[in-house]
């Protein structure tokens, strides 16, 4: 579950700054920040012609780093500066390069480009000309390597401050920033690398890893596994879906409230009629229950009003999606119990929790803390947040969940792992690796109900 940590640009200068306070030397650490990159280019471009793009300060340095030590193995490196360079390591990395500097707006491009322009230290978009001669010699090449971040991203936010070309290979020094894994700046990279540089960091903020998932033990039965509700309404499908998901991500049994027909299949599933309030506050006094789940085709009329209500004060762990986060942003009286799991796409998301500031990390952790609850920022970068301040973001999976039913999944898993694991966080990060692990196993034009099918697999290679 944990990945690698993601952090900020002040959060990189504190973390240098604290290895420079320990004895590291500054340059040093752009030497082996240079070398690592270096050798994923030289990995990838073996000895293919190559542009290295220096800009004014520590990205630069790098650059010229890399140039010195990619000729040093042969291949034919030229380099083009955006200015002089205005730190001292920047400054000794350039004169360590003994070779031509060319004025980058007018430098002829190359087989391999490598833009070491700006990193976490830029402030503000790139000037026109420079943008445009910078996509120019990217897209102009057959291979291009971003160095720490494509120049002209924000670094923190992953918004795009000027044009930025997209990239083969971006290459992040010495942890992820924000704008690798968020979007539209994730979006400009085809693939990422990390190089380690080996400085302490800190890791409350991280790329979602692979989870480990343990099997049922000998002493297992369907309640102690995990006894999830799905409250269900008018689209049976929905919650059905929802219900599936639960059943299937390994919890022990799973029954769903039905307001009308009952679906035929899986015949695992257990349907009740409860169709007013009070019939599912009933249902809800069961103490085994691990999990309930309301949102998935629950409805806006006032009968999923009240069994929404009852949901919501049956004291037992929610997940809440869909239509119950319809509910929750226009009726003030309708309050989310803390320790809850939240699972709002973007339009959820805006109605709940308003213009929050700051990156869609910093939002998330807002919402998190207001609500005293984990929320799950659905979308094609999908940051899971606790109200404790840890985020986890999961990025670059499957285009294709972008259909139909899916979101129910999603919502299932997530309180199909909640009754198993009783840990509200672990649940989300777990659910979330499923749902795209399940749709990176159903390869192209799956619908949601192929996830399901994908399912069990997906947890086999956790366990
Ligand atoms: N710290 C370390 O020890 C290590 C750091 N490392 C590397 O350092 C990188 C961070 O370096 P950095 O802080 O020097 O910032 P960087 O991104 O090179 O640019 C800042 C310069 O650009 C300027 N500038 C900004 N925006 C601009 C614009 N739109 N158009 C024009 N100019 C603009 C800005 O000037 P100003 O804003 O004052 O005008 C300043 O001169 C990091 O990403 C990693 O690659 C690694 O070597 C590991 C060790
Ligand atoms: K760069």
């Amino acid at each position: 579950m944990d990945g690698p940590p993601i952090l900020t640009a002040m959060q990189m200068r504190a973390a240098e700054q604290a290895a420079f306070d320990a004895g590291t030397d500054p340059y040093a650490l752009m030497e082996k920040a240079g070398a690592g990159a270096a050798e994923i280019i030289w990995r990838t471009g073996h000895r293919r012609d190559t542009l290295v793009l220096c800009g004014p300060g520590n990205n630069g340095g790098d650059g010229f780093v890399i140039a010195r030590l990619l000729r040093d193995r042969g291949v034919t490196v030229r380099v083009a500066a955006l200015g002089e360079s205005r730190t001292a390591s920047a400054q000794r990395a350039r004169v360590a390069w003994d070779g031509p500097v060319e004025d980058m707006l007018i430098a002829a491009g190359a087989g391999q480009v490598v833009d070491a322009l700006f990193g976490t230290g830029l402030t503000r978009g790139l000037e026109a000309p420079v943008a445009a001669r910078l996509c120019e010699l990217v897209e102009g090449a057959t291979l291009s390597h971003a160095v720490d971040l494509p120049s002209g991203v924000g670094g923190d936010d992953g918004a795009l401050l000027s044009d930025v070309p997209r990239y083969g290979i971006c290459v992040a020094l010495g942890a992820f920033k924000p704008a690798h894994l968020l979007y539209p700046a994730a979006g400009q990279a085809g693939r990422l690398a990390l190089v380690d540089l080996g400085i302490s960091l800190p890791g409350t903020v991280r790329r979602l890893g692979s989870p480990a998932l343990t099997m049922p033990g000998p002493d297992a039965h369907k309640y102690n596994r995990g006894l999830v509700v799905v409250i269900g309404g008018g689209m049976a499908g929905a919650s059905q879906l929802a219900a599936v998901a639960a059943a299937r991500s390994g919890a022990g049994a799973v029954r769903r409230l039905a307001i009308g027909g009952m679906v035929a299949e899986p015949h695992a599933i257990i349907q009740r009629r409860a169709e007013q309030g009070d019939a599912v506050a009933r249902e809800l006094e069961d103490e085994r229950i691990g999990a309930v789940l309301a949102g998935p085709g629950l409805g806006l009329d006032q009968e999923a009003g009240g069994r929404l209500t009852a949901a919501l004060g049956s004291g037992r762990p929610l997940v809440l999606d869909a239509d119950a986060l319809t509910w929750a942003a226009k009726d003030a009286a309708l309050s989310v119990p803390g320790g809850s799991i939240l699972t709002p796409h973007e339009g959820e998301f805006q109605r709940l929790f308003g213009d929050l500031r700051g990156s869609k990390v910093d939002r998330a952790l807002a919402a998190a803390l207001r609500v005293g609850s984990v929320v799950v920022y659905k979308g094609p970068d999908t940051v899971i947040a606790a109200p404790d301040g840890r985020a986890r973001v999961a990025s670059g999976g499957s285009t294709w969940l972008s259909t139909a039913g899916t979101g129910d999944v999603l919502a299932g898993l997530a309180a199909g792992r909640l009754a198993v694991t009783g840990d509200p966080f672990r649940a989300a990060c777990e659910a979330v690796w499923l749902h795209g692990e399940a749709a990176r196993r159903s390869g192209a034009a799956f619908i949601a109900d192929d996830l399901l099918r994908a399912l069990p697999a997906a947890i086999a290679a956790r366990l």
